[in-house]
């Protein structure tokens, strides 16, 4: 099966500043590759700080405009993208799978995602409202309004190449401000298509600019985003450690921050859990994209009473999955990104089995013949809570078990991280569910439910997982400031 989209114009090799499709400024360029085999699929621009500057500069002028352009018309061109995504989806899903390696079906999957959110966002345009406040003394008039914060700069991960853009732009463009973007080094080609279709939609030129840049050449076009002043704003998608540098690097200009950061979620299953429902759940939270997410159950807790039965059903079910490239439409479990990806998760397993660990099934590299990026799924038990994997997100198919007697025990475990993104729990127990549901510190809980993510509810994290929300009727607020209006003197 070819994974190339049909329509050729859909894989760009350039990057988009002030409507132009343009080559870095000094024609350097780094190769994209396919993780399934490490293939090369073309090369894109290795930009720097002109690039970035320019950038700037173009979003900076259309800013004005854009930001009169009336709510309900930003919210137009967003339909117009959207309808443009959807019709484009089979494409872009195979964008998403040959530069990512997810299976086919969860590269489709994933367009349908991103759209949502820009069919949410182009809605959610009409409904910026302020408020009359009733005045404290006679006289007066009081109001607020709700106003773009400006200038956007969008810095996104490879595992949700196509949603993860699109939900930090649509609600960029539904406010009003205008943006400059950078993509994961590993997977801008969905990201440059999807910037095509905006391009397509009639965006206007300089609203989104989009520039790319490899590993090393990162930070310097970074660093000029992060000490202009014109840049009000970082949203970012990625590990803690830089989410830290972004908030520290930015503190000159005081931008504001969408950090949406690393996690190391808890599953838990309680002894009156339905079994069956729990291993359903944990199938499809921890084996989405390969365990490449950031809500990934990154630690299972699971009651002594039903410890051996849930994992003699996880084991069969995760022992059957498929591993695979996407181009084999029975695989489940894709590569994983990158070299560095699976020397990270290989080691969670043996420092896991070296502290006490049992592999269950899996626990290895598989397929070298295919490439060296694929890793069996995997059930750990009993390693001790001293493992690498309680305490750092392993970002692959590993599902490490762990033993618990009591609620109180559990959720003092559950809640030891300096993480918050995402918790998850199994219970039949009304009052449990209240309890456990408060007490988890994550900013989203999946209670009886694996698959949390939707365009409609609030996603983002506490403690170091992050601030700010993205989706819902509260992602807005983050692409804008509040100002009170006062008007006094009244006759
Ligand atoms: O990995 C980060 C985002 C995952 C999601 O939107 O469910």
């Amino acid at each position: 099966m070819n994974l190339n989209p049909s329509r050729g114009d859909l894989i760009r090799s350039q990057n988009y500043v002030s409507g132009r499709w343009l080559d870095a400024h000094d024609g350097a360029t780094f190769e994209v590759c396919n993780p399934a085999d490490l293939s090369r699929i073309t090369a894109v621009p290795d930009s720097g700080a002109r690039d970035a500057e320019a950038a700037i500069e173009a979003a900076q002028a259309a800013f004005a405009g854009w930001r009169a352009t009336p709510a309900k018309a930003r919210g137009q061109l967003l339909k117009r993208w959207h309808a443009l995504i959807l019709a484009n989806q089979e494409d872009l899903g195979r964008l998403v799978s040959l530069e990512q390696g997810k299976p086919l079906a969860e590269g489709q999957g994933e367009v349908l995602y991103a759209a949502s959110y820009v069919e949410w966002f182009a809605e959610e345009a009409s409904r910026i409202e302020g408020d009359l406040i009733a005045p404290a003394v006679p006289g007066r008039r009081m109001m607020t309004v709700r106003e773009p914060v400006g200038v956007v700069a969008v810095i996104t991960p490879w595992n949700f190449p196509a949603a993860m853009i699109a939900r930090k732009i649509a609600p960029a463009l539904a406010a009003g401000c205008t943006l400059v973007a950078k993509p994961a080094e590993d997977t801008p080609l969905t990201s440059l298509a999807l910037i095509r279709l905006a391009e397509e939609a009639g965006v206007p030129a300089g609203v989104i600019n989009i520039v790319c840049a490899s590993r090393e050449q990162t930070p310097a076009l970074v660093d000029v985003w992060l000490a202009d002043a014109r840049v009000r704003k970082i949203s970012f998608t990625g590990s803690t450690p830089v989410g830290k540098h972004l908030a520290r690097a930015s503190a000159d200009t005081l931008k504001k921050l969408s950090l949406e950061l690393g996690g190391n979620a808890p599953f838990i299953v309680f002894d009156d859990a339905d079994l069956d429902a729990a291993v359903d759940g944990l199938m499809v939270s921890k084996f989405r994209n390969g365990g490449q997410t950031c809500v990934c159950p990154n630690r299972i807790y699971v009651q002594d009473k039903v410890f051996d039965s849930f994992a003699d059903k996880l084991v069969a079910r995760v022992a059957a999955l498929q591993v695979g490239p996407a181009t084999d439409p029975k695989a489940q479990i894709g590569p994983m990104i990158n070299a560095r990806a699976v020397e990270k998760i290989l080691h969670h397993i043996d420092d896991a089995v070296a502290r006490g660990g049992r592999v269950l099934t899996g626990g290895q590299r598989v397929h070298p013949e295919l490439g060296p990026n694929y890793v069996a799924p995997t059930v750990l038990a009993d390693a001790g809570q001293d493992a690498l994997l309680c305490h750092e997100e392993t970002f692959g198919p590993v599902a490490p078990l762990f033993r618990f007697r009591s609620e109180e025990d559990v959720i003092r475990q559950a809640n030891d991280t300096p993480f918050g993104l995402a918790g998850y729990f199994y219970s039949e127990n009304v009052s449990r569910i209240w309890r456990v549901a408060d007490a988890l510190e994550t900013g989203i809980v999946g209670i009886n439910e694996g698959a949390v993510a939707s365009e409609a509810a609030p996603f983002g994290g506490v403690k170091e997982s992050g601030y700010g929300r993205e989706g819902s009727k509260y992602g807005l607020d983050d692409y804008m400031h509040i100002k009170y209006l006062c008007q006094g003197n009244l006759r």
